[in-house]
């Protein structure tokens, strides 16, 4: 079933989803806060995750995702706030009453976590032996879990004869035996080669999409949030800086930190046309183009030569993030007026954000 599958996700769902407010929220957190001393490794997030969202929380290392993630499956307790599952605040629950609420919540993690001495459908069926399911039931279950991630022919293996893909499916197998709400993914694909990665991503938002199955991904990989969340949130010390659809923010980041996040992601000029370029005059600038949406797909350039003038076209290009054309154009334009102006005028009246990134002489 994780052949074929389509990796973008759907612009509507994207649109209908990009409050995450859809129905009730199966996540909602309000103002928490968690303090370590003086760090605050959270300083007051709000934050509210519909059902069948898929969200990235994206940040750099210390940022506060591993206490939000720790927050929301109740193994850290807030100071201040309140964490919301299916509609139930958990911050005053005892341990007693948050088991029931724990296997709501299936987590996926990048070393996988099984048990080396269980078989595969052991590993699968632990949570349900926990929850005192009888053996046929469990491991009826663990049977239908390992084909829905294609992994029948393993049941009797010990994860030590697994690749790396392999024990992620086992892991999001055990991760999904209870039937859980929500399921957190805490860096699951970082060990994994490219193409595995890849193939994990597509089974989740296979599962996503069957299941209906609400998905919160901690990653530092750009790349798995922009294949297949519908939203992304920043978090940067213990705040949420910025959050929107993932087409949006890739596309047009606010925060400063948010752009250094994304910078791999954002095309850049060529370094040895960077090394030419000069904050000094020359005879032609040159400039970065970001556009979005209709005019990403329409014949911008030809009509940009047509109604502005000549320019050389350097580098760049246009892909499709969540159904959204998204681009980034690197062009070099006469230098002298009228030709730079109407260049600008042209781009602007089309939507596009210009920036001068410097000058070179046309002979360089
Ligand atoms: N148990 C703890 N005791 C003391 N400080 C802590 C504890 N847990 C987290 N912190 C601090 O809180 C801040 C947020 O940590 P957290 O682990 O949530 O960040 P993170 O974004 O997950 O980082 P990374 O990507 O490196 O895992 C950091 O400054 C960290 O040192």
């Amino acid at each position: 079933m994780n052949q074929h599958v389509d990796m973008s996700a759907s612009g509507d769902k994207a649109a209908r989803q990009a409050t995450g407010l859809v129905g009730e929220p199966v996540v909602r957190l309000v103002d928490v806060k968690r303090h370590f001393g003086k760090t605050a490794a959270l300083d007051g997030v709000s934050l509210s995750v519909g059902k069948g969202e898929i969200i990235g929380i994206i940040g750099r290392s210390g940022a506060g995702k591993s206490t939000l993630i720790r927050c929301l499956n109740g193994l850290e307790r807030p100071d201040s706030g309140e964490v919301h599952i299916e509609g139930r605040e958990i911050g005053r629950l005892d341990e007693k009453q948050l088991q029931p609420l724990r296997r709501r919540i299936g987590m996926i993690f990048q070393h996988f976590n099984l048990l080396s001495a269980k078989t595969v459908e052991e590993n699968v069926a632990l949570p349900l032996k926990i929850a005192g399911v009888s053996s046929t039931d469990r491991l009826r279950r663990a049977g239908e879990l390992l084909e829905l991630v294609g992994l029948s022919g393993k049941a009797r293996a010990y994860p030590a004869s697994l690749s790396g893909g392999q024990k992620q499916r086992v892991g999001i197998a055990r991760a999904l035996a209870a039937e859980p709400a929500l399921l957190l993914s805490d860096e699951a694909t970082s060990a994994l080669d490219p193409e595995t990665t890849r193939s994990i991503l597509a089974l989740l938002r296979e599962i996503n999409r069957q299941l209906g199955l609400t998905i919160i991904l901690i990653t530092h990989e750009m790349e798995v949030v922009r294949s297949i969340a519908d939203r992304v949130a920043v978090i940067d010390a213990g705040r949420i800086i910025e959050e929107g659809p993932v087409w949006k923010v890739f596309a047009d980041p606010q925060e400063e930190i948010t752009k250094s996040l994304l910078q791999g992601m954002r095309p850049q000029l060529p370094l040895e046309f960077m090394q030419k370029l000069s904050p000094n005059l020359g005879s032609e600038a040159v400039l970065r183009v970001d556009i979005v949406g209709e005019t990403a797909l329409g014949p911008l350039l030809a009509d940009l030569g047509a109604q502005a003038g000549t320019f050389r076209f350097i580098h760049g290009g246009i892909e499709q993030v969540q159904g959204h054309a998204v681009g980034t154009l690197f062009l070099a334009v006469s230098a002298g007026a009228p030709d730079l102006s109407r260049t600008m005028e042209f781009l602007t009246g089309r939507g596009a954000r210009i920036e001068v990134l410097g000058y070179v002489f046309s002979d360089d």
